[in-house]
Formats: structure tokens, sequence, C-alpha cells
């Protein structure tokens, strides 16, 4: 098989893979290989992110902006009317689609996502091929981050890439993959730098077994989706109580109803944008001095008063990068922050002072 092959059209439904894996594993960095390597094959992208601005999305070396799609819900809850809604709209396109690639977020708990595929009305036109979990080689600890998300994305992959081998030593590598075999019979393990894995080895598998999540409860809260199109009610369903309202300090103070829920093992995500530039030492002090530990990830497209680049921001565990590129758009910032126990209020006044 080639990467060029079109999926096997005797399969039934949309090929789907789903990847999953921790914050700030590679899960962005993989799909950019996908959408780089792919070929003739059309691939959707459906991006859920956890935070109120779409920097991932931002990040997608695709040209082709209508094959990505934004589900900003929460499409690990248990009630996926939203993830449907994304997979509904894909499908319905104009542009034949070929295969269909979801990235979830990185407190994602897979299961739910997983049974909306195989318990909805998706179970018809789309066909699980394989779940990925990107595992991060060198920060990867046997607790995983004390997340439960964590642990149950690599529990319930059907391959696991162990990424960034560059950063972690051989025998961290060969621990950490006994570690993965102890917890996951029959595992399959890949390594990669950047996401680099053969993509025949990953896309069109057809690794998933539906069997392997039998018993697993798929909690409708009394959702029938079952009519999903033939009601218009439908974004009603969304008021469940999951702590929706209140962790979030988003900048510019509207509704932020989505994201941040109790199911998230702690994590919040603070979302600061400005259309003022920052002052470039007055932000690395921020970094350097005021940034509280309990940070564990912060991805953001930012501007600065000193440079007319569009500086990409990555902050992963202990490391970050600043990465200037030509902006393509009117310049602003964006940023998003997420962590445990971390107090909003406090952080949005200090980037506000970082403002030029
Ligand atoms: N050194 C090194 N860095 C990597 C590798 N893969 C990804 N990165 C970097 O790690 C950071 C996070 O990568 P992403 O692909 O954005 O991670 P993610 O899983 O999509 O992050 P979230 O969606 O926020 O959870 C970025 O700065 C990447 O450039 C790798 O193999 N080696």
């Amino acid at each position: 098989m080639t990467t060029s092959t079109a999926p096997n059209p005797t399969k039934r439904g949309m090929p789907v893979t789903i990847i999953t894996g921790f914050l700030g594993s590679g899960k962005t960095t993989l799909l950019n290989h996908i959408l780089s390597n792919n070929k003739d094959l059309k691939v959707a992208i459906l991006v859920n992110e956890f935070g109120d601005i779409n920097i991932d999305s931002q990040l997608l070396v695709t040209m082709d902006e209508d094959m990505v799609e934004l589900s900003n819900g929460c499409i690990c809850c248990t009630i996926n009317d939203d993830l449907v809604d994304a997979v509904y709209r894909i499908m319905e396109r104009q542009d034949q689609v070929d295969y269909m690639v979801i990235e979830t977020t990185g407190v994602a708990d897979p299961v739910p996502i997983i049974l909306t595929f195989l318990g909805t009305e998706l179970r018809d036109l789309t066909r699980l091929d394989s779940i990925i979990a990107m595992v991060d080689a060198e920060t990867f600890t046997p607790d995983h981050f004390e997340s439960e998300a964590a642990l149950k994305q690599i529990t319930y992959s059907d391959v696991t890439i162990v990424n960034k081998v560059d950063l972690a030593p051989t025998d961290q590598v060969k621990e950490l993959e006994k570690y993965l075999s102890s917890i996951k019979e029959r595992a399959r393990i890949l390594h990669s730098q950047q996401g680099q894995v053969p993509l025949q080895l990953i896309l069109d598998v057809g690794y998933n077994n539906p069997e392997d999540y039998a018993g697993l409860e798929h909690d409708h809260h009394g959702h029938d989706h079952h009519d999903h199109h033939g009601h218009d009610n439908h974004h009603d369903h969304h008021d469940h109580d999951h702590g929706h309202h209140g962790h979030h300090h988003g900048h510019h103070g509207h509704d932020h109803h989505h994201s941040a829920h109790l199911d998230n093992d702690g994590f919040v995500s603070i979302a600061f944008e400005s259309d003022r530039p920052f002052q470039v030492a007055k932000f690395e002090h921020f970094l350097q001095n005021n940034l509280p530990k309990t940070v564990f990830r912060g991805k953001g497209i930012l501007w600065f008063k000193e440079s007319d680049l569009r500086n990409i921001f990555q902050l992963s565990g202990p490391r970050f990068s600043i990465d200037g590129e030509e902006w393509s758009t009117p310049p602003r910032n964006q940023l998003v922050l997420i962590g445990r126990h971390l107090n909003g209020d406090d952080i949005q006044q200090q980037l506000t002072a970082c403002l030029a």
C-alpha cells in the first residue's frame, strides 16, 4: 500500500483517524506531517481545542481552509452534538473528502469521542480506522501528569507514537516503551521526531476494533442522536452542568461557555487577546519571572512592538520557543496558557502590563 492510495471503498463509511495525546505531545505537528504528505488523499481536519482562541488551526500547513472544521465545544463531554454536527458539516461538503482526521484537546478523555462514533448515527456514516496517542518522550511520567485523561488516551489507542525522541536519552525511551507495554497489551508503538512516521502505518490501517469498547457506557444524558437533523432545538441541549461558566478568564469579557469543565483533570485555559503589541522586554520578564510554574502549555501568535514578524510562541513543559514568520493578517496578539491552579485575573493583568 502507498500513502496515495485512496481508502478501500469496499469498507463502509468515511474513514476516521483520531489523534489524542497529552498537552503539547505533538498532535498538531503530526497533523501537519499528514497534511504535507497525504498526496492525492483529500483529508478533512477537525480540530477541537481547549481554549477560547483557535491557535492550532492557525498553525496548520493546509492552504485549503475549507478542509478544517473547528469545534470549540467540549467534544470530550458525554454530550457530543457539537462533534456530530462538525462531522456532518464535513460530510456535507461539495468537495469530495476521502479521509477525516480529528485532533482532540490534550486533556480530552478519548472514550466519549470514540463512543460518539460507535454509538450514534455516525456509526453508519463513518468507519473508525485508528486511534493514535502521541506521547512526549521527554516529559511523560508514569503518573501521567496526574491526569486520568492522559492514561486513558494511551489505554484506548490503537497506535502509540513516542514522539520527541530527540529530547530524551535512549534509555528513557526504552523505559517509557516498557511502561507503555505494561499498561497496554499488544501495544503498537512507533517512535518519532516531529511526528515523522510513514503514513501507511497510521492511516487506513483498519486497527480499530469497536468491540474493545463494549461495556463502556455512552452516557447520552437522555439525548436522542438519531433524530439528528430532524429537530431545530438541537443546540439547546448543551446546558449541562460541567461548570462551564466561571473557569474562563477571557480578555474581552464575552460569555465563555465552552472548553473548561471539571472533567479536565484540573487543567484550565486562559486566553489573552489584544490589538496592541507587547513590549519584548516586558514579555520576556513575564516569562522568566512571573509565569506560574503550574503553566504546562502555552501557545500563541505574538506581536511585538520591536518586530515586524508574526511570532509563533510555543511552550511545552520545561521549554519554550518563539519563531518569527511573515504576517498574512493584520497583526494582533493571541495567547493561550494552560495549567493547573491558575489565577486567570492575575495573569490577564500581568499580560496587559506587558503591552507597549
Ligand atoms: N524537539 C522536538 N519538539 C517537538 C517535536 N514534536 C513537536 N515538537 C514541539 O512541541 C511543541 C508542541 O507541539 P504540538 O504539535 O503543538 O503539540 P500538541 O499536542 O498539538 O499540543 P496541544 O494541542 O496544545 O495539546 C511545539 O513547539 C512543537 O514544535 C519533536 O519530535 N521534537
